[in-house]
């Protein structure tokens, strides 16, 4: 066998109308702008044109990336492929901060304290109240979770810990079978699933942040170790000026 035998591509969203408007989104099920549209077609095409054509998709039970993967996939003429759909891919919960202006949040309590929430890898927002306006905690999407499992906010452990039961579990064994496998999902659960791929310490995946709609590509080997550490980018240019713009949120707007 090869010395990189699987394929995986991750793809985040294209711009949602929260990133549009600089808000918190975490479980809040917004859906993609027209930019965020042609971000994710985008994505698309940037397969196809690398020859990087999915045999099978994950997604989260998000609309963002639920649409994200369906506009990708026709752009790449693979919109026939298998979809497996499950939360533990969705986007981190941001507690009481879903809803809130991250510029505001920003000038409320301080640069310090806003980077803990927003990228530290431990410290979780305030929860969300269970009958909130912006809680899913009776969403019937998650009816089936036991109540423990529904959060009401997370860190960026506690989507690690969530998140990689559906690695091993679900992605995994599709790679094994040697098909080539794209995730398309969110900010923070891929920066968790980045983080065990390249075993980023729980220092330095503060200082990581995902573009929307550019795909990015690993190639693991037989131990799903990255032979191309940080994965690559199929529109480099385009991610590092999309990561710098992610990384300034709240700074401005
Ligand atoms: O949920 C959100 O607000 C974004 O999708 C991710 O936000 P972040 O980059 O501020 O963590």
């Amino acid at each position: 066998m090869a010395d990189a035998p699987y394929k995986l591509i991750l793809l985040r969203h294209g711009e949602s109308e929260w990133n549009e408007k600089n808000l918190f989104t975490g479980w809040v099920d917004v859906n993609l702008t027209p930019k965020g549209e042609k971000e994710a077609t985008r994505g698309g095409e940037l397969l196809k044109d690398a020859g990087l054509l999915p045999d099978v998709v994950h997604t989260s039970v998000q609309k963002r990336a639920i649409r994200t993967a369906q506009l990708a996939l026709e752009a790449a003429d693979r919109h026939w492929i298998p979809v497996h759909r499950h939360w533990r891919l969705n986007e981190r919960h941001y507690g009481a901060l879903q809803g809130k202006d991250k510029a505001q949040t920003l000038a409320e309590f301080g640069e310090e304290q806003f980077m803990l929430w927003r990228r530290s890898y431990d410290t979780p927002p305030p929860a969300l109240d269970r009958d909130a306006e912006y809680s899913q905690f009776s969403d019937p999407r998650y009816a089936m979770l036991p109540p423990e499992l529904r959060p009401q906010t997370e860190c960026l452990k506690d989507v690690v810990v969530r998140m990689l039961p559906y690695w091993f579990d679900a992605i995994v064994p599709d790679l094994l079978t040697g098909r080539t496998v794209l995730v398309a999902a969110h900010g923070n659960s891929l920066r968790a699933l980045v983080k065990h791929l390249d075993g980023v310490s729980d220092a330095d995946i503060a200082g990581l942040n995902i573009p929307t709609g550019i795909p990015l590509s690993y190639e693991l080997d037989a131990e799903f170790k990255p032979q191309n550490p940080g994965g690559t980018y199929l529109d480099p240019d385009a991610a590092a000026a999309a990561i710098e713009a992610v990384k300034n949120q709240g700074k401005k707007k």
